[in-house]
């Protein structure tokens, strides 16, 4: 079954409150499918928060999420959860399954034919640059970029419309970080896959985003593309966020 008006993405005045806070304060923004849209923000602005609400791993208390045009909250989570990749900094890999079993995860719980799972695991790990030879081995038998690139690979493993990434590169060093962001360009422009990405990495946003959508207190500041961003920030919050990130003496006016 399709999502009909394909895989965007929208977020309708949502609101969230945990342990009393408002962590998310009327957000509103959309998100066409085949874009690559980043959250950027502060530590504690809400962007992780608010990628957990596509895939129902948490609700709000106020708006509501339409993926592919319908409400998440009608929609079974384990069902949108195998349509939707997610991908998490600290990778989130079973520990006790091999490279080959991790990938597998979703194809085997939608009952796939053996030979079938076989094939997409290969042209997954061929996708990611990962040697066949690494198959059968277990998630701390692989460096930190190759157990990033399989959880990658897991989440694309059944072709999902949408794929969510929580800071997925932070734990990486740069050139790692650098390779696995020019793949994860080419794999996005050559899908037209939507991607929803947070990072608070500045550099990383204007490299991949089509648009960056910035976040401070749980409120949106600013959505444009990067170069609208830079060039026209909608205020002295956002001017002095990309001023810090770009390492701006404090002070300065950008
Ligand atoms: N379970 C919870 N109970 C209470 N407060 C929470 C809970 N989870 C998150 N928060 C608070 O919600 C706010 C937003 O958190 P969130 O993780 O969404 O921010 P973030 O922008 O992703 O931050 P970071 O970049 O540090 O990961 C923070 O102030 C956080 O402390």
């Amino acid at each position: 079954m399709g999502w009909g008006t394909g895989a965007m993405i929208a977020f309708q005045q949502v609101g969230l409150s945990l342990g009393g806070k408002r962590v998310i304060d009327k957000v509103s923004l959309r998100i066409a499918p085949g874009e690559f849209a980043v959250l950027i923000g502060p530590s504690g602005a809400g962007k992780s928060s608010l990628l957990r609400m596509v895939n129902r791993l948490l609700e709000p208390d106020r708006g509501q999420v339409l993926v592919g045009g319908l409400p998440v909250r009608d929609q079974e989570p384990t069902a949108l959860r195998r349509r939707i990749g997610y991908v998490i900094q600290s990778t989130g890999l079973f520990p006790h399954r091999t490279v080959a079993q991790n990938i597998a995860t979703v194809p085997g719980l939608l009952q796939w034919p053996p030979a079938r799972i076989a094939a997409r695991t290969a042209e997954l790990m061929a996708l990611l640059h990962l040697d066949q030879a690494l198959a059968e081995r277990y998630p701390h038998q692989l460096s930190g970029g190759q157990q990033q690139r399989v959880g990658v690979a897991r989440a694309l493993a059944a072709d999902p419309e949408i794929l969510l990434m929580d800071e997925p590169f932070a734990a990486l060093d740069a050139v790692t970080r650098r390779a696995l962001q020019a793949e994860l360009l080419h794999i996005q422009r050559s899908t037209g896959k939507t991607v929803l990405m947070v990072t608070h990495d500045l550099d990383e946003a204007l490299r991949l985003g089509t648009r960056i959508h910035l976040l401070d207190g749980g409120r949106l500041l600013q959505s444009g593309t990067p170069l609208e961003l830079m060039t026209r920030p909608a205020g002295p919050a956002v001017s002095a966020f990309l001023g810090l990130a770009l390492g701006d003496p404090p002070g300065r006016e950008p």
